[in-house]
């Protein structure tokens, strides 16, 4: 289990005293309800999670739904201006430099789809819609066919109801560190599958890629892309100047790689709500990326602290400092965005291997005092098709996204630790100090809630991944003193790299010794409930 965790991570900062204000939530519906623009880049620096950062962009676009653009298939209220290949077509959603892009309604599927009709030469057209014909992601646009007519090529695809994160960014400002490590997510996945199938997009840019409402990210636009290995023979160079690559720059051709420098590019926009360089010429760019952007991520903030190493590191002139592959970009995106900032490694001597003990002579799954008080818990695995429950001797395998459902009739401080096969234990939550207590009656999903896009992701393969979970009626002092010293003492610099793999800085004996007493009831055991789980992994 590779162990990270998200500053500020979870609502449960809403059952302690020092409530966080609702102030900015409050006024940001207010701003949405009355058609005022949204302050999205004073709201990410508020204590709004990332989740409700996500919720609000979400009633945003539902709110824009129902007054202006009506909603999904009211198609025969609005008037055709023209039929092409049997689609009526009804108004211009965009245009690009190889056409326009219409919203049409399909009479044969019953359907709206979105219509794109080129100008010029048509089988550059119809050579776009084989490459999308071939990809099949959640997070690339779907092709749905293509045609020659009237003399014009045209594609016609899935119409996405959202908007280009170009118009987001220049709506709303730019998004924080864990909605761009989404996002990035996303779009990293999805040239997983374009480059899986041979491909390079060659115009991975924020007018590119769409936000469906719901947070759906999707790619589109592979009119600029190719055959990877038909474009290596090639000294064209396409795509769109601010995002080349260095060595693109330098007269190489479009390539995978180029596409992730691109995507980096894209993330810096999204963040900073600018560009890394601005520049007017091919030239003058090629100067300036030898100046890595400042990044200067907030104090503490884990996710920021990450995201600006990631894009210092994908931005690095000389491409073999560069992630490698998009499959790796992804990894490194989704730990972060899943699981936040990494936690110490306890010795195994002193980890869970004492304190899973003192559990197991009380009982396996549940260890109960009070009759009155009731907590359920359950890991699930998150599936395509939503979480799958896991029982506590299940398999995992390395990937798997984990999360803890959590129930309880009272209020109680929380803690997750995992020990994995390597025997590193870590502490999986609380995931900052504001995360304990959970409230009472509450349906809760650990790390960060249901919404929130967070979960633990299974790192190691071979072996075995044990769990202990304690509810306690009261802060457990001894662990939230070490967890305390431990992030005080993670303020050293670490690579992207070592994020992922290495072992932050060791605790002390002391704090050791004091994690161990309170997992061994350094508390009175009747405020006390433990469980432990135990999943094996399979390859
Ligand atoms: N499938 C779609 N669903 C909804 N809107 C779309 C869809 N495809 C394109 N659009 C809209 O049409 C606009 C133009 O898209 P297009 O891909 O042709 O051009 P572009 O990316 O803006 O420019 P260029 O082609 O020069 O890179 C997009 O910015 C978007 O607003």
């Amino acid at each position: 289990m590779n162990a990270n965790q998200r500053a500020g991570a979870g609502r449960t900062s809403s059952a302690v005293s020092d409530e966080p204000t609702t102030e900015p939530l409050s006024n940001a519906l207010s701003a949405i309800a009355d058609q005022a623009p949204v302050a999205w880049d004073l709201l990410a620096q508020t204590s709004l999670q990332p989740g409700e950062l996500e919720g609000l962009r979400l009633i945003e676009d539902v709110a824009r739904a129902f007054r202006g653009q009506g909603m999904p298939g009211e198609t025969e209220t609005r008037p055709v201006a023209f039929t092409w290949n049997g689609l009526q077509v009804t108004e211009r959603l965009g245009a690009g430099s190889y056409g326009d892009v219409w919203r049409a309604f399909d009479p044969w599927l019953e359907r709206e789809v979105a219509l794109k009709l080129f100008r010029g030469h048509a089988s550059a057209g119809l050579d776009e819609a084989r490459r999308l014909a071939r990809l099949r992601h959640h997070n690339v646009l779907s092709v749905l066919g293509c045609a020659i007519a009237d003399d014009r090529a045209g594609l016609w695809s899935e119409l996405i109801e959202g908007n280009t994160l170009a118009d987001l960014i220049t709506r709303g400002g730019p998004l924080s560190a864990a909605e761009t490590m989404r996002v990035g997510r996303d779009l990293a996945q999805a040239l997983v599958a374009v480059h899986g199938a041979g491909l390079v997009h060659g115009d991975i840019k924020a007018s590119n890629v769409m936000r469906e409402r719901g947070g759906r990210i999707v790619l589109m636009d592979f009119g600029a892309g190719g055959e990877a290995r038909l474009l290596a023979a090639q000294r064209v160079r396409s795509g769109t100047l601010a995002y080349l690559a260095p060595e693109v720059l330098d007269g190489a051709p479009a390539s995978q790689q180029s596409d992730l420098f691109a995507l980096i590019v894209l993330l810096h926009l999204l963040y900073r709500g600018h560009l890394p360089w601005s520049a007017d010429s091919a030239l003058e760019l090629r100067r300036a990326q030898n100046v890595p952007p400042q990044l200067l991520p907030k104090q503490g903030d884990p996710i920021e602290q990450h995201l600006c190493r990631m894009i210092a590191q994908g931005l690095s002139v000389d491409p073999r400092k560069r992630v490698g592959d998009a499959q790796s970009l992804a990894r490194c995106l989704q730990i972060q965005t899943n699981m936040a900032t990494p936690v110490a490694p306890i010795r195994r001597h002193l980890g869970l291997a004492i304190a899973a003990s003192a559990v197991l002579a009380l009982g396996i799954f549940g260890w109960m005092l009070r009759p009155d008080w009731r907590t359920d818990v359950k890991f699930v695995r998150l599936g395509e098709s939503g979480p799958v429950s896991l029982e506590p001797d299940a398999s995992v395998r390395a990937g798997d996204r984990l999360r803890l459902q959590f129930e309880s009739n009272r209020q109680v401080y929380a803690y997750v630790l995992n020990e994995d096969d390597q025997g590193i234990a870590t502490v999986l939550f609380p995931l900052s100090d504001r995360d304990n207590p959970l409230p009472a009656a509450k349906a809760l999903e650990l790390p960060g809630g249901v919404d929130s896009g967070l979960a633990w992701e299974v790192g190691a393969s071979g072996g075995q991944e044990e769990f202990l979970i304690v509810a306690s009626a009261e802060p457990l002092t001894n662990l939230e003193q070490a967890l305390a010293d431990w992030r005080r003492a993670r303020g050293v610099q670490r690579s992207v790299d070592q994020i992922v793999t290495v072992a932050p800085p060791e605790l002390s004996g002391a704090q050791l010794n004091a994690l161990v007493r309170s997992l061994e009831g350094d508390v009175r055991p009747e405020s006390v409930q433990k469980w432990q789980f135990r999943f094996t992994h399979t390859r």
